[in-house]
């Protein structure tokens, strides 16, 4: 049986005639437009005004909640309004037209920038942290897991713990190499954090040489490693680097009053010397990178014996408190302490 072309125009319907037996039309009818493909002057003779207004208005809509650049007032004052009661699960915070920072960031905090196309996710990077057993790099490898990345430790555990991490080992996204940044390694990643360093002065001063090589060479093999595979680089540096500032609260273009030959130069000059090969290595390859100057940090996983400042404070204040408490259940002085106490 031969196919029949059904004629579903608007137009009057062709009237069956000779040959209508073959399945073919006798009278075919006028066709307006016929260059055009059969679907497309099916759409043009059947098209409604209100459906192309109806369709204009979800494409606006939709265009509006989407994206951040023209969004219609209306659509923005409501997606405005959403995302100034924004609650962590309302649908439409991700998509606010504010930028994260003049929103209350508790409420952003799968915020994932307006661009993100409607129903798509954030693409999922592959990112190096060297260092990331340690104090900082641990709760950065936190993050970064957090917001579906998958990360590679990169780490020799010389003030680092595997206690930091541990909770990622059963995680298919983590994985951890114990390895030394003074040797080179190989990893196909999208970002590298470069952390790898001992940050406080009685692991630094413990061996200065390792600690400058590690700060020279170790930052070497990272921007090498970035140039080959076109990675973006982050260098946490350190307040260090303006040694014992004239200048107070620094600016980051103060160049700082360092001591070159000291027994803390091996972190603060080694750091100097990271920063400049990182910028050396943006100006001559081009390569995209960050660098932080952490100041004093602390927080949970710091050690109580870390040496540096903030854990030294609560260290011998603790000792204070428990010593007191101990002379007084020693001593159990009567007379003024009772009347104060
Ligand atoms: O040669 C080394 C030295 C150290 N490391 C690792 O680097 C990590 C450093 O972590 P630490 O806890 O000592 O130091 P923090 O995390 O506090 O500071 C870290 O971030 C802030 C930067 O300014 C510091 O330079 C960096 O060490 C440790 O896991 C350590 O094992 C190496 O992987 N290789």
């Amino acid at each position: 049986m031969a196919s029949e072309l059904t004629y579903r125009g608007g137009g009057a319907s062709p009237v069956a005639g000779a040959g209508a037996g073959a399945g073919g039309y006798s009278a075919k009818p006028s066709k307006p437009l016929a260059w055009l493909p059969r679907a497309a002057r099916y759409a043009a003779a059947e098209h409604r005004p209100v459906f192309a207004l109806a369709g204009m208005l979800i494409a606006a809509a939709v265009i509006c909640i989407a994206s951040p650049s023209a969004p219609s007032s209306s659509a923005a004052a409501a997606v405005s309004s959403y995302s100034s009661s924004s609650s962590t699960n309302n649908p439409l915070a991700r998509f606010s037209v504010e930028p994260a920072h003049h929103r209350d960031l508790a409420s952003t905090r799968h915020f994932v920038g307006g661009k993100v196309p409607l129903g798509l996710k954030r693409k999922a990077l592959r990112v190096l942290v060297t260092g990331g057993a340690g104090f900082v790099g641990s709760h950065l490898v936190d993050r970064l897991l957090e917001r579906g990345d998958s990360v590679i430790v990169v780490d020799n555990l010389f003030t680092g713990r595997k206690d930091n991490v541990v909770h990622h080992f059963a995680n298919p996204n983590f994985e951890m190499i114990r390895h030394d940044v003074v040797e080179p390694i190989l990893l196909e990643v999208d970002q590298i954090y470069h952390l790898a360093c001992p940050a406080s002065p009685v692991h630094y001063k413990y061996n200065p040489v390792k600690t400058i090589k590690t700060n020279v060479v170790g930052t070497l093999n990272m921007l090498g490693l970035a140039k080959r595979i076109n990675a973006r680089f982050l260098l946490t540096s350190t307040s260090e680097v303006y040694g014992d500032p004239l200048q107070h609260p620094q600016v980051e273009t103060y160049w700082g009053n360092v001591n070159p030959i000291g027994v803390r130069s091996c972190y603060d000059e080694g750091k100097r010397t990271a920063e400049t090969l990182t910028m050396d290595y943006h100006r001559g390859a081009n390569l995209q990178v960050r660098i932080a100057r952490i100041f004093n940090t602390y927080g949970p996983r710091m050690c109580i014996d870390d040496g540096r400042v903030v854990s030294n404070f609560v260290a011998q204040v603790n000792m204070h408190i428990i010593v007191v408490l101990l002379l007084y259940k020693l001593y159990r002085p009567r007379g003024i302490l009772q009347l104060v106490l």
